[in-house]
């Protein structure tokens, strides 16, 4: 079984960050380590604070999980600060995992930001060059390039302009497209396309979560790219369309959808 990492901040309400994370590593049959960088309280109407963990904290849980087992795969996501964003670099740079994906996390669905602006350029200067894959979604990419987007063409322009800063791969993400839901990676030499049907339903909260920890399991898991990207893609569509209603707000996805069709429970 390979071992997937998630640094990232909580979700009492188990529907984004470390919670989202985790399940999605399990559903891809992978076990799930977890280093928490913020905890922020939150649930499936929004984000009503947090309080980030220190950058000595944070380095020695990672310290803690890398120097007892062995980790396959990294995924990023709330990095809040840029004392935070710093220190998860460093030590990137010290254990050398085999795949690192960034998700970066900027703004909640509910509008909450989650970086600080001041950080903004600390992620694109020392987390963006150590992804094996970013994952901006397509407010990020925005943020990203200083350009607005506005179609597919604009989207991979932005793919291509944020693998020039220095990311491996790049998926420009379309959950806030309009029409329809299609993802666009760039891995450095081609476009890939991901169409997608778009779900009309309120459960998408930790969408952006979860489709990069089923990237990172499933490069753990010996896909290659592309695959990767096509199966998570296909997993969060699955979650998203056979969602439970839990809250009063945006709900979570079912992560479990696969596993209990095969086990007749759905
Ligand atoms: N309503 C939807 N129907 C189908 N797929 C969706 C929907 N919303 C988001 N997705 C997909 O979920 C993934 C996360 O996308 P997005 O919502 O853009 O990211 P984030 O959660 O970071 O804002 C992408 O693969 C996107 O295409
Ligand atoms: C700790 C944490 N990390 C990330 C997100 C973004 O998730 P989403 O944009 O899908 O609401 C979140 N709400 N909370």
């Amino acid at each position: 079984m390979k071992h997937v990492l998630s640094i990232a901040g909580t979700d009492p309400s188990g529907g984004a960050g470390a919670a989202a994370d985790c399940k999605t590593f399990c559903a891809h049959g992978c076990f799930a380590l977890n280093v928490i960088t913020a905890v922020v309280s939150q649930n499936t109407q929004g984000v009503r604070g947090y309080m980030d963990v220190t950058p000595d904290l944070i380095a020695d849980q990672i310290d803690a999980v890398f120097e007892d087992i062995d980790v396959d795969a990294v995924k990023i996501g709330m990095v809040s600060v840029p004392e935070t964003i710093r220190v998860i670099a460093d030590k990137l740079r010290q254990y050398q995992p085999r795949f690192v994906v960034i998700d970066p996390v900027m703004v909640a669905t509910s509008g909450h930001r989650l970086l600080v602006p001041e950080a903004e350029q600390t992620l694109k200067e020392v987390l963006l060059p150590l992804a094996d894959v970013l994952t901006p979604n397509i407010p990020e990419a925005e943020v990203l390039t200083g350009k607005t987007i506005e179609n597919l063409s604009d989207m991979e322009d932005a793919a291509k302009a944020i693998s020039a800063m220095g990311a491996r791969a790049v998926l420009v993400k379309g959950g806030h497209r309009v029409e329809d839901a299609t993802d666009i990676l760039f891995d450095g030499q081609e476009l890939h396309y991901f169409k997608g049907k778009r779900v009309d339903s309120t459960s998408t909260h930790g969408t952006g979560c979860s489709l990069s920890s089923a990237i990172a399991s499933d490069l753990a898991n010996g896909m290659s790219l592309a695959d990767a990207v096509a199966e998570a893609k296909q997993y969060v569509y699955e979650g998203i369309a056979h969602a439970e209603p839990i809250g009063k707000g945006h709900g979570p996805i079912h992560h479990f959808y696969e596993l209990y069709k095969k086990a007749g429970l759905q």
